[in-house]
């Protein structure tokens, strides 16, 4: 990732309202140089490299305190019990102003701020030539958005925030620092695209409280205390200072706390400060748990130095504390190895999203702490920092902030483009053409010349055209366009009208085989089908393999509608399995004729199950009487009679699978079979209660109905999950689908996820990354048939994967150890419906194959 391109035309905003006259440069020269001297004489220093403002006390040498000691001297107690002096003893050789703490602190007020007029592009007067300076330096994260989403397109953002300063404005009182209703709305909101953490010099707890979201994670004590995901991570687990714990909603966590052994040293300096310092007006002690904050803020300048003082008096007893320079605070923290920076790589691995070139982190905050998160970003080429300030300060930051209010506004900016973009890739893969004629280009082109747009939108790519067009109400959205006039190609820049109607085949040159057929092996091209499948196992839906040439199947379910449809066929390779299961003498023997039926209806079923594990190279998985379904133990004799017919035959055990329904007592059935090594298959899956507890019974395989669940949502109303699915702007079916396979991987159960009634492409381009895919041959056809060109294989980005089900939070509901009072409790009328119309629909197809086989029975060979 080069970050430094993207820099510079940011800056070219700038530029604009930086035109200077011949004096203005050469200020800007000589700052310059003077920025590179500062950068340097801090290189140079092995001490705690803080930036300060870039005013006239920056010229004084910033030499910060202690320098890091190493940890070598092991922790006793003796420690604790060293009594600091009370007071402080001015002149002593090692006091403050040896150590240049009053310099850091006068720094630590700056005077210069930064003009609105810098930002607003007017032109600024020559006392704002050191603004303009740094505003080239660091440019508005504002003004710079596009740059900065031009790098986030194609790449998961994780954001980190800092809190004071960045999320709630500074006021006196640390313990009124509240954060705006209007920012805590911005920052749920942001976190409902991105994973987002709160990294705080506040103790955890407290910014727990301030914050008071629980989708968020938090790192407090300057990153020292981090509360994160239950993670796949051998590196975090198996760090010695990360635990398992439960969060305040019973949430399984990983508590990370590398300075714990510090928690008795830190309360007795605690204590010590407040004590010495309870003479000094304004003066503020507050113990953050893993480190100590001295606020002097509201003390008289003049008695800046006795604070520091006395700061430095009680740390000098401690080698094993270092401190720290933040605004109007001295903070005392322990000499470990441990900062901000380190808490966001922490962060990255908890989450799965430190090995990937796809994630980009940005971290915002306004403090010299803040600093180590930004190095860690700009070092490794990782991400951007972000610097709330408003004036001039050296950072290693790449983008600045003025206050949390521009916080607040690019949190909000960074929602809105993801909505739009979301929206942009749906446009890109809605694929089915209606008419190559007229497609959205020139609908959208039409509407916006109709409304006077039109010189605006010939420069524009598409989606930004949509955009435009949305907000000046000439579109409500672009899908609500898409749904009469789909389109027929992906969308790229706007072409010029004479190409509107060659455009499907100037996209889509289709490359046709001899046999007619398009094969990416033939031609060397890469088509949709070959995308797809390099993340999920597309599995063809058909009912007597007559496609089997084209499309092999790799697994295969036999059931009640193969048997009608073996029968309905005149020839298929499958008939006499199924005549053989007729002629049976086993079951011929049998008198009670329902008996009789039972026993032809397994044959039957297993003679055509072991022709399949013949043809596929997968699993086979035999239907169980849908008429059982709330019968566990009926489960367990039927499932063990077919496979001792199984086994009689000699087909592998590691090769079946069994469908069983997901209620209740089918996924209890499950349970217990799997618990013997029995595979099952659990369908008729249509809520997330039902999913959840199928992968907590540990079956092999969850069948969702995405287009059940998606037809149920058009016709009917009441379903909870339904409906908050339709109120997020997601379909309910593909909102389904995803939110089991997060939980079966966030959770590390062994289920796979199979998702079938797929309805379009666009369905399987939402599902990319699911285990299994069942789809229609015509779909398949269409997939196989649409060649990608280079530039669009981005369209077909995996969007289920188990590092990004890590980021999808549950409800403590959905948490729970599912038993039969819960589920029957959670699941909603949907899925009672669809489960319902399912049990009814496979119990006629069977009592059809039973009336059929009454018929032919005996057959005439018998
Ligand atoms: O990392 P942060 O979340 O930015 O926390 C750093 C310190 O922030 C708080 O102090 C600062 O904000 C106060 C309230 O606005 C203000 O009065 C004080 O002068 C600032 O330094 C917090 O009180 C400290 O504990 C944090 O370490």
């Amino acid at each position: 990732m080069h970050f430094g391109d993207d820099k510079f035309s940011g800056s070219l905003h700038l530029m604009d309202c930086c035109t200077h006259n011949s004096s203005d440069k050469k200020t800007l020269k000589s700052i310059e140089k003077l920025d590179t001297m500062d950068l340097k004489s801090k290189h140079a220093a092995p001490v705690l490299t803080d930036p300060v403002p870039i005013n006239k006390c920056r010229l004084s040498i910033h030499s910060s305190i202690l320098p890091y000691s190493p940890p070598a001297v092991s922790f006793s107690a003796v420690l604790y019990s060293m009594t600091p002096r009370k007071k402080p003893i001015p002149g002593k050789r090692d006091d403050v102003r040896a150590t240049s703490w009053l310099d850091s602190m006068k720094c630590s007020s700056p005077r210069k701020k930064l003009s609105k007029a810098a930002n607003n592009e007017s032109p600024p007067d020559e006392n704002d030539a050191v603004c303009c300076s740094w505003l080239l330096k660091y440019p508005s994260a504002l003004i710079s958005f596009e740059h900065i989403t031009s790098y986030a397109k194609g790449k998961r953002i994780a954001l980190f925030l800092d809190y004071d300063g960045t999320l709630s404005p500074i006021v006196n009182d640390p313990d009124s620092a509240f954060m705006s209703n209007a920012m805590r709305d911005a920052v749920r909101d942001v976190a409902d695209y991105f994973p987002t953490a709160i990294i705080s010099g506040r103790c955890r707890d407290k910014v727990y409280k301030f914050v008071g979201l629980t989708q968020l994670y938090y790192a407090g004590s300057h990153g020292m205390d981090i509360m994160g995901p239950v993670t796949n991570s051998v590196l975090v687990n198996d760090h010695p200072n990360c635990i398992r714990s439960t969060d305040k909603q019973g949430k399984g966590v990983n508590l990370f706390q590398p300075a714990r052994e510090f928690i008795p040293m830190i309360d007795e300096v605690f204590r010590s400060l407040v004590e010495n310092t309870k003479g000094i007006k304004g003066a503020n002690v507050e113990n953050n748990k893993f480190c100590v904050s001295v606020h002097y803020r509201l003390v008289d300048e003049n008695n800046w130095s006795t604070i520091a003082q006395c700061v430095h008096d009680i740390i000098k007893e401690y080698p094993r504390l270092r401190l720290t320079h933040g605004r109007k605070v001295l903070e005392v923290r322990p000499v470990i190895n441990w900062d901000k920076g380190k808490a966001v790589e922490f962060l990255l691995e908890s989450l799965g999203l430190s090995h990937s070139d796809d994630v980009l982190p940005i971290y915002i905050g306004d403090d010299r702490t803040d600093e180590d998160a930004f190095k860690v970003l700009r070092e490794q080429n990782r991400g951007y920092g972000i610097l709330v300030s408003s004036v001039p300060k050296e950072s290693n930051a790449f983008y600045s902030l003025r206050d949390p209010t521009e916080v607040m506004e690019f949190l909000k900016s960074l929602v809105r483009w993801k909505k739009t973009w979301s929206n942009r890739e749906e446009l890109e893969r809605w694929q089915h053409p209606v008419s190559p004629q007229v497609d959205i280009e020139l609908i959208a082109y039409t509407l916006l010349s109709a409304s006077g747009l039109f010189s605006v939108a010939t420069t524009l790519p598409l989606w930004k055209l949509l955009e435009i067009a949305m907000s000046a109400s000439v579109l409500s959205s672009p899908t609500s366009l898409l749904q009469n006039r789909r389109c027929s190609f992906p969308i790229r820049s706007l072409p010029h009208p004479q190409h509107f109607l060659i455009k499907p085949q100037r996209f889509f040159p289709k490359t046709q085989s001899s046999t007619g057929n398009t094969s990416s092996l033939e031609t060397g091209v890469s088509t949709e089908l070959d995308a797809v499948s390099e993340f999920s196992e597309i599995v063809p839906d058909t009912v007597v393999f007559d496609d089997f040439d084209r499309f092999p199947p790799t697994a295969a379910t036999v059931s009640s509608s193969l048997l009608l449809g073996i029968c309905s066929l005149p020839d298929t390779k499958f008939k006499s399995a199924i005549e053989t299961a007729l002629a049976d003498g086993e079951c011929y023997l049998m008198e009670d004729s329902r008996v009789r039926m039972s026993c032809f209806l397994n044959k039957a079923l297993v003679n055509v199950g072991a022709d399949l594990t013949k043809l596929v190279p997968g699993r086979v998985s035999t239907e169980v009487d849908a008429r059982l379904a709330y019968d566990t133990h009926g489960i367990l004799r039927k499932v063990h009679e077919l496979m001792r017919l199984y086994s009689e035959i000699e087909v592998p055990l590691e090769r079946l699978l069994f469908k069983i329904p997901a209620t209740w007592q089918g996924i209890e059935a499950s349970r217990l079979l799997e618990s013997e090594g029995i595979q099952t298959h659990l369908t008729s899956v249509h809520s997330f209660s039902q999913a959840a507890a199928a992968a907590q019974a540990g079956a092999s395989v969850i069948q969702i109905f995405v287009g059940r669940v998606r037809d149920w949502a058009r016709n009917h109303s009441g379903d909870p999950e339904v409906e908050a699915a339709c109120r997020s702007g997601e379909d309910p079916g593909l909102a389904l689908v995803t939110k089991a396979y997060n939980y079966i991987h966030k959770h590390g159960h062994k289920s796979k996820l199979m998702a079938a009634a797929i309805c379009n492409k666009q369905d399987i381009f939402s599902l990319t990354g699911i285990d299994y895919i069942v789809a229609p041959l015509k779909i398949l056809q269409s997939l196989k048939e649409s060649i990608i060109l280079p530039d669009e294989k981005y369209s077909f980005a995996r969007r289920l994967s188990p590092s990004s089900s890590m980021m999808y939070n549950f409800s403590e509901e959905e948490l729970v150890k599912w038993d039969q009072l819960s589920f029957a409790t959670a699941i909603g009328p949907a899925a009672e419906d669809l489960l319902g119309a399912g049990l009814e629909s496979y119990t006629k197809q069977t009592r059809r194959v039973e009336e059929l086989f009454g018929k032919i029975w005996p057959p005439p060979n018998v």
